[in-house]
């Protein structure tokens, strides 16, 4: 258990009676960057309050940073930083006092959080800012501000629920450079999202939850590789020329699945960048003429679709939602 900064074993949490997390376990490694990843209303903000001590698991048990969460709720307050969705910031004082009110109340001398407040500043690139009043931040600004304050007591694991929901794509670039700089310094980041991009981008490992349940964990690589491979396309001058070539890999069983549409042969393999040169090597010797290759790795919305049947991507899965309601209702 030493190696785990958290470790949630058949977690579990009702709300009169309904079960929002049903029994979930996984573990996180010190310095890595973990991500919960799944659609609104899966459990994610659920199980990081549990995490946090704010919300009382039903069942199961939680440890962070080694103390239980039921237990040792204080002791783990200590060890932990977190940054909630909604800002929890005051708006009329300036960046440096939102900061040095927040270490007072955690307890930590004030000499310290006054050499803490710009070295922490800086590493969210808002230095600078820091005696603007809030009032003049903009959302991104928040939220770069909220998690330099939550690194204040140097906690074990820096908890960020949803860090760039609701922020425009160029904020939400500059908050994912901020938490990568935070891997690379070694903090162990736990974060939730339903944005697979930033799950991908951001994450060592990441458990995909859907209806409270954990149905899927590992590393990007890992998790796309469940999706059963890359496609690529080569595209010859003729369809003649493409069903020789399809014959020859046949023949070298190169590929998962061979088939050919039009001109163009496509291929199901695990590992598209080593393939495609052994390819190009046997059109080569074989004398056919090859105009353009191309190949798609699966992406993490792949694998939540082949794992539920549903896209990730919040507007189609309300459509989708939606479509099989009507339905129903067409049925009843
Ligand atoms: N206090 C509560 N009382 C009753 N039901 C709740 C409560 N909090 C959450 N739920 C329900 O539990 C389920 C999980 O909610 P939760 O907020 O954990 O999901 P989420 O994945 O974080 O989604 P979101 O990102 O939209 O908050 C949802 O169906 C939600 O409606």
């Amino acid at each position: 258990m030493k190696n785990y900064v958290v470790v949630a074993e058949d977690l579990r949490k009702s709300y009169n009676g309904f079960e929002a997390v049903k029994g979930i376990s996984f573990r996180v490694k010190h310095g890595i960057v973990y991500g919960l990843l799944g659609p609104n209303g899966a459990g994610k903000t659920t199980t990081i309050g549990m995490l946090i001590t704010l919300i009382r698991p039903s069942g199961g048990r939680a440890l962070v940073a080694g103390y239980d969460v039921l237990r040792e709720p204080q002791r783990v307050r200590e060890r932990i930083g977190v940054v909630f969705q909604e800002p929890t910031v005051d708006r009329d004082l300036t960046a440096w006092q939102n900061m040095l009110i927040h270490g007072l109340i955690y307890g930590l001398p004030r000499r310290v959080v006054e050499q803490r407040i710009p070295e922490l500043l800086e590493l969210v690139g808002l230095r600078e800012h820091m005696h603007r009043p809030l009032r003049s931040f903009s959302g991104g600004m928040i939220r770069r501000l909220e998690i330099a304050r939550a690194l204040l007591n140097e906690p074990e694991v820096l908890f960020l629920d949803e860090p760039t929901i609701g922020l425009d794509p160029q904020a939400r670039m500059k908050v994912w450079e901020v938490i990568e700089g935070l891997r690379r310094q070694g903090v162990t980041v736990f974060l939730t999202t339903h944005y697979m991009d930033e799950a991908e981008r951001l994450c060592d490992r990441i458990a995909i939850i859907d209806h409270g349940r954990i149905i899927a964990e590992g590393s990007p690589e890992e998790l796309k590789s469940l999706v059963g491979g890359d496609t690529v396309y080569i595209t010859l001058d003729t369809r003649e020329s493409a069903e020789r070539l399809a014959r020859l890999l046949r023949e070298k069983s190169l590929a998962d699945t061979v088939t050919v549409a039009g001109s163009t042969v496509v291929l199901v393999a695990r590992d598209a960048p080593r393939l495609v040169p052994q390819v190009l090597e046997a059109a080569r010797a074989a004398g056919l003429e090859v105009r353009e290759v191309r190949y798609t790795r699966p992406s993490l919305n792949d694998v939540f679709v082949r794992l539920t049947g549903r896209s990730l991507r919040d507007e189609e899965g309300d459509w989708r939602d939606y479509m099989r309601l009507r339905i129903h209702a067409r049925r009843g």
